[in-house]
């Protein structure tokens, strides 16, 4: 154990950097490059980095794809940045809000020459931040030297990309008796990761016997459905009636998982919402933001699953992505339970997508 930070602890802090709109700057094979997130830029920094040399944008293959910018590199794309190109060239290239209205925003210079790797790292470090996934990208000569200068947060990708790859250790904090209304023998658990990311909830129903397979339900945190009562979505009668069904029961797990919005965040996913309004149904949202249709990790349900003594579960979902990743991370499914409730007119298209793009059981 040494006082300076381990790769995961600078990992941590450069998604607080890209958050703060602070440059962070990544290495790999010799090459390095001053790395910003396009939400958090302002002006001034972009001046400098212009100053500095020719700063390149990144952007995930959905979002060049609503864009019409040529991707060479497979899963993104690179744009030289245009010389006349500001913040709110940028910024529309990242946030997709504004596209029906200004839907050109090139010609575009895409690159297809030398390697992507810290551009994709890039793009990955400011998802796992929450940012919309678009970075400014500029190649400098001797990274070590301007991160010692600056006082910035070096990442050698040699040594982030396991990290960035591996789901993140999780340990458990406290746990406490809660008594709800589903069930006065309520216990919540608390999982804290190792990567500085959001705490995860484990919320136990009775004594579950562990050797046998145990009635449960990982949910994505929703806090517009579980929290405010959207009608866009089923999330909160999900939750209601699952903890329900465990409190018949006399005993369940519940796993309460931090990933708003499919793992892109709130803000983005309110983004996803403003863009419905436009017309766009969920799946097609979150590809104009630049996102995946999902972006969750189900393995950290499996490891939290796991730490509990469970290694057999009665799923509660419709979800056939779930019951692959339980499988494929050590917990036997032994029965799916479905869980159809919370229908609404509002949500009507919102579940009709979900069983036609993303494969949910009916
Ligand atoms: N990005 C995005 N996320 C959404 C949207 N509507 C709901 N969510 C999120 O989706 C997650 C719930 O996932 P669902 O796909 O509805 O259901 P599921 O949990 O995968 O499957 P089930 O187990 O069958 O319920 C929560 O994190 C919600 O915040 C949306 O329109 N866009
Ligand atoms: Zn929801």
């Amino acid at each position: 154990m040494t006082l300076a930070p381990s790769i995961v602890e600078r990992l941590a802090r450069a998604r607080g950097d890209l958050r703060m709109g602070v440059p962070v700057v990544l290495t790999d094979a010799g090459r390095a490059a001053l790395v910003v997130a396009v939400e958090s830029l302002e002006a001034p920094r972009l001046a400098e980095l212009r100053a500095m040399g020719q700063p390149e944008l990144a952007i995930t293959v959905r979002r060049a794809e609503t864009l019409k910018v040529r991707a060479y590199d497979g899963d993104l794309a690179r744009i030289a940045l245009p010389p006349d190109a500001g913040l709110d060239w940028l910024h529309a290239m990242a946030d997709p809000v504004d596209d029906l209205r200004v839907p050109m925003k090139g010609p575009f210079q895409s690159l297809r020459d030398g390697p992507a790797d810290l551009h994709r790292a890039a793009i990955a470090l400011a998802k796992s931040a929450h940012l919309l996934p678009a970075a400014l990208v500029l190649p400098v000569p001797d990274g070590l030297a301007l991160a010692g200068r600056h006082g910035l947060t070096l990442i050698p990708l040699a040594e982030a990309a396991p990290e960035l790859l591996r789901a993140s250790p999780l340990h458990p904090v406290v746990s406490a008796r809660l008594p709800m209304v589903a069930s006065t023998a309520g216990r919540v658990h608390i999982f804290r990761p190792e990567d500085g990311g959001e705490e995860h909830y484990a919320i136990e129903i009775g004594r579950p016997d562990r050797s046998a397979p145990v009635l449960a339900r990982l949910h994505s945190a929703c806090f517009t459905g579980d929290v405010l009562g959207s009608l866009k979505c089923d999330c909160g009668p999900q939750l209601r009636a699952a903890l329900a069904q465990m409190g018949a029961a006399g005993a369940g797990v519940l796993l309460y998982l931090n990933q708003e919005g499919r793992g892109i965040g709130l803000a983005n996913k309110m983004r996803a919402y403003a863009l419905q309004d436009q017309g766009f149904d969920t799946v097609q949202a979150n590809h104009r933001l630049g996102f995946e249709d999902d972006e969750r990790d189900f393995r950290l349900g499996a490891g939290i699953l796991r730490q509990m003594g469970f290694s057999a579960v009665r799923l509660l979902t419709n979800n056939p992505r779930k019951l692959a990743m339980m499988e494929s991370n050590g917990i036997h499914v032994a029965e799916r339970v479905p869980l159809h409730v919370g229908q609404t007119a509002q949500n009507a298209d919102y579940l009709a997508t979900k069983a036609a793009k993303s494969g949910h059981l009916l």
